[in-house]
């Protein structure tokens, strides 16, 4: 029937029909071969499945249920087509079948529970589990600290939609009642093709609907994450949700919140600038009954995000309505206490503020629920003060700075598997991307300097790619959660050691493996010290086997790649700056020094024609693989000795089971494990991984200042 209804004609209309109430109607279409039987029916179901999906679970009829399943359609991205293929027919039906008992206990609307079946989420994270019943039943803020890629967002995100449902359930705010004309829903409407008559582009007034939640995150690319993970776990039960954040068009993000979303997820800058425009949806905000904030221990950092300190100055200032919030906080180092960066230590000798290494993890809990004005929280840390999942496996390589680029590329040649490269600056990320483009890797960079259109093109080239290898600053080190991340390399060690957490925690998700490799040279043993210790780590990280005698091959490489590098950038400012000066003269109006061109174009030549010869040589080299097949890294000395490898190796074994044999053998040598201190680590007192605060007493102003009793 679906495939039928492709015939729609022109149909003519006098012009005073539009003259009132029709704002924005172009035109209408009829539709000239249909099915009134098929029409009518899908009509009523659909009006009946609307209701259905807001309703609590067991509610549904269940002959009415097959019928819905059979043809529901996306709410959130419904199809254009409208066509029901026989695939999603069949998984549709898998989904009926999908035993989702394990999450009953929590009062989950049977839409939501639906599309946790679709999405085939059996049962609950162990975080999830621990924060839901206290979140939905008992209404709780929560304040939950878990390990990298263990499910917190669903651990905010369900308690919110739910929430929210209950909400509109309560105030008789269903979809049906409060549904808008916007051009959307028009296309949902038809979206099976069914229906004789086809409106298209109007653009009614939408009647305005409440702001419930906000979900803040400190990146973009988090925010854009969150919103499409939540728009999957939404997706029966009709909730709108958008992103705001920095570098997306304004015009865009106005027509979005024009829909007024129910749930807004965004970065605090560009959302504090919107509601300073005085932006109608947002002016709610002060309004909103549930707020999250992901990442928060990096949200509240001194120095960032003052716009997120506005924020809660603004929706805080109201004690009624901030009772009414509910109110959730998560990070994977929420109660990790790190010692301060060396680049901010002097800063802080000069503000004489209070050394950051003397606070308790007590202390740091005990901030963050003052800054933010949270009451009585129920706070859940499983992360046992490491914040890095049990299935990650940790190690290192230490070398000089000069070695790092081959180590990398010996680790991306002999290991490939998706990889995610860190480094500290962007000039770092620059000049590694270079490097391993020119040695044919094809790395994608990111870093917060590129438009942003970009950085979300590289995210989705490297999620596409399962031997990709994206090379970023800490912008990727928080929340992305890329599918089957095998490996991160730090190509310097990090400056925190919640960075070392958040970016290792790119890989090892789901409770799937993944390795992590520090690089580290001889400058950067004060970090890794400070990083082992704030981490409870008493013993040196094992060192990756790198089997040496292939590093001669790797190394012939990345030395003609540099070399390359150097002359065509020597090529390139040669170029700018004869191309600078003829444009200078040229305005100036006078004639530049024969001697000084030929000079300069000369030199710029003669680079040229070295770069393009080292070009072709590098060409040669890479059409050849690095490690030929049977090669055992073999090679001869200038004695004309040769150098026989400690042990042939499969070239394309898993680093991490390389790394898993290593340390078995290094637990049989004791002596290569190094004491590193003498751990002392205070550990916050938890049962079944819930936290006790001391009792709060309120003081002054309610939501600002609190007292510990
Ligand atoms: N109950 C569940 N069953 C199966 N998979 C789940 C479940 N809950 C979440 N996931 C999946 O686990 C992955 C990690 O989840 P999520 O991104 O929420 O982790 P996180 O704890 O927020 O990580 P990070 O600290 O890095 O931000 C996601 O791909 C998500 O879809």
């Amino acid at each position: 029937m679906v495939n039928k209804m492709k015939n729609w004609k022109p149909v003519e209309i006098d012009g005073n029909v539009f003259s009132s109430g029709f704002e924005g109607l172009i035109g209408i279409e009829e539709c000239t071969d249909y099915d009134l039987g098929d029409l009518v029916e899908t009509k009523n179901v659909k009006k009946k499945r609307k209701k259905d999906d807001t309703k609590q679970p067991n509610k549904a009829n269940k002959k009415v249920k097959e019928i819905i399943v059979k043809s529901e359609p996306n709410l959130l991205s419904p199809s254009k087509s409208g066509d029901t293929s026989i695939s999603e027919v069949t998984s549709l039906e898998d989904v009926e079948e999908f035993d989702t008992s394990a999450w009953l206990n929590f009062d989950l609307p049977e839409s939501i529970l639906k599309a946790l079946a679709e999405l085939k989420f059996k049962e609950p994270t162990q975080i999830q589990s621990l924060t839901l019943p206290s979140a939905i039943l008992g209404r709780k803020n929560i304040l939950g600290a878990a390990e990298t890629g263990s499910g917190k967002t669903l651990a905010f995100g369900l308690p919110i939609l739910t929430g929210i449902l209950k909400i509109k359930e309560k105030d008789g705010d269903n979809i049906e009642e409060n549904s808008d004309d916007s051009e959307e829903e028009l296309e949902d409407l038809d979206e099976n093709g069914h229906g004789c008559v086809n409106a298209y582009k109007i653009k009614e007034k939408h009647p305005q609907k409440p702001l419930y939640a906000l979900i803040l995150t400190p990146t973009r690319e988090l925010a854009m994450q969150i919103k499409s993970h939540l728009t999957k776990v939404a997706k029966y039960t009709g909730i709108n949700i958008a992103v705001v954040v920095g570098g997306m068009a304004a015009v865009k993000q106005e027509r979005l919140l024009g829909k007024f979303p129910e749930i807004v997820v965004a970065t605090p800058g560009r959302l504090w600038e919107l509601i300073q425009q005085g932006n109608q949806h947002l002016s709610q905000v002060d309004k909103i009954r549930f707020l999250a904030i992901d990442e928060t221990d990096r949200m509240l950092e001194r120095g960032h995000f003052q716009e997120l300190h506005s924020l809660i100055e603004k929706i805080n200032v109201d004690e009624e309505i901030l009772k009414k919030r509910q109110s959730f906080v998560f990070s994977a180092t929420l109660t990790l206490i790190h010692d301060i960066p060396r680049h901010l230590i002097n800063k802080q000798k000069i503000k004489g503020r209070r050394n950051l290494k003397d606070m308790t993890p007590e202390q740091k809990l005990l901030k963050i629920v003052n800054s933010l004005g949270i009451k009585d929280p129920k706070i859940v840390d499983i992360t046992q003060g490491t914040g890095t999942s049990s299935t990650l496996t940790e190690c290192r390589i230490t070398c000089k700075i000069t070695d790092k680029d081959f180590y990398v590329y010996y680790f991306l040649q002999k290991h490939p598997g998706r990889t995610l490269i860190f480094c500290n600056s962007i000039g770092c990320v620059k000049r590694l991307n270079t490097l391993l483009t020119l040695l044919d890797c094809h790395p994608l960079p990111l870093h917060a300097s590129m438009q942003q259109r970009q950085r979300l093109k590289n995210l989705e080239r490297f999620t596409e790619d399962e031997l990709g290898i994206l090379i970023a600053t800490d912008v990727a080190a928080r929340g992305l959660d890329i599918p089957s991340v095998e490996h991160v390399l730090h190509y310097q060690t990090p400056r925190t050691s919640e960075s070392y957490v958040h970016r290792s925690g790119r890989t090892a998700r789901a409770s799937k493996e993944g390795i992590t490799v520090l690089l580290i040279e001889p400058t950067e043993l004060p970090n890794y010290l400070k990083l082992c210790r704030t981490l409870g780590k008493d013993e040196d990280l094992p060192i990756f086997p790198v089997q040496e005698n292939y590093l001669n091959a790797v190394k012939q490489r990345v030395n003609l790649a540099r070399e390359l590098d150097k002359l065509q950038l020597q090529v390139k400012k040669a170029t700018s700056e004869t191309g600078w000066l003829e444009k200078a003269a040229e305005e100036m109006d006078i004639i530049v020094d024969d001697m000084a061109k030929r000079y300069d174009t000369k030199e710029a030549q003669k680079s040229k024609k070295l770069a393009e010869i080292k070009r072709k040589h590098l060409a040669s080299m890479l059409s050849k693989p690095v490690f030929p097949k049977g090669f055992s890294g073999k090679y001869p000395l200038a004695t004309g000795e040769l150098v026989l490898p400690m042990e042939v190796t499969d070239q394309n074994e898993k680093a991490v089971d390389v790394m898993k044999a290593a340390v078995e053998t290094y637990s049989k040598q004791k002596s290569r494990f190094v004491k590193l201190y003498k751990g002392n680590k205070k550990q916050l007192e938890r049962k079944d991984g819930v936290i006790k605060l001391p009792k709060f007493k309120n003081e002054g102003k309610k939501g600002k200042k609190f007292k510990r009793k």
